[in-house]
């Protein structure tokens, strides 16, 4: 098995330890694992969308922090980019995990949840690799 583990690079403070969880997370558990660089949690979609359509992607963990500004940006941010996985994962056939953490969430909020939402997503998406594949016919 192969994931991609896609990192936004935006509020990377923050970032940085969620790849590094997620990566020791898919070492943990024994997969193979790539991990793309985008700017930001916006353009985790297309970086996503481009690692789905190859052939020895199975899955991929995309892996953000959307920070509370002083405006509901971080909302437009945050919900769209989070539909636009779901809708790949479903285009695909293959899971996409959501590891980003927001809307709305104070940095100090969001590095209380760096470890969980790293390794959830990491585990999600092999998890659903392995019990895709015992449903298939
Ligand atoms: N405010 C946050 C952003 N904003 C940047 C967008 O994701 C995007 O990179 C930009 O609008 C250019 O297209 N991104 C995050 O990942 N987290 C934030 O808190
Ligand atoms: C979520 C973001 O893009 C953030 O930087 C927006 O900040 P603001 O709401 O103050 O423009």
């Amino acid at each position: 098995m192969k994931i991609g583990i896609v990192v936004a690079e935006f509020n990377y403070d923050i970032t940085y330890m969620m790849k590094e969880k997620a990566v020791s997370h898919a070492q943990f558990l024994g997969v193979d694992f790539e991990v793309v660089y985008v700017p930001g949690v916006f353009e985790t979609p297309l970086a996503t969308k481009v690692l789905l359509e190859r052939d020895d992607i199975d899955a991929v963990a995309v892996i953000g922090a959307v920070i509370k500004g002083e405006t509901d940006h971080d909302q437009v941010v945050a919900h769209q980019a989070a539909r636009k996985l779901l809708d790949l994962s479903l285009e695909y056939n293959k899971p996409v995990a959501l590891g980003i953490i927001g809307p709305n969430a104070t940095r100090e909020q969001a590095t209380e949840r760096i470890e969980e939402y790293a390794r959830r997503a990491v585990e999600a998406a092999v998890k659903m690799v392995r019990r895709l594949n015992n449903i298939k016919e």
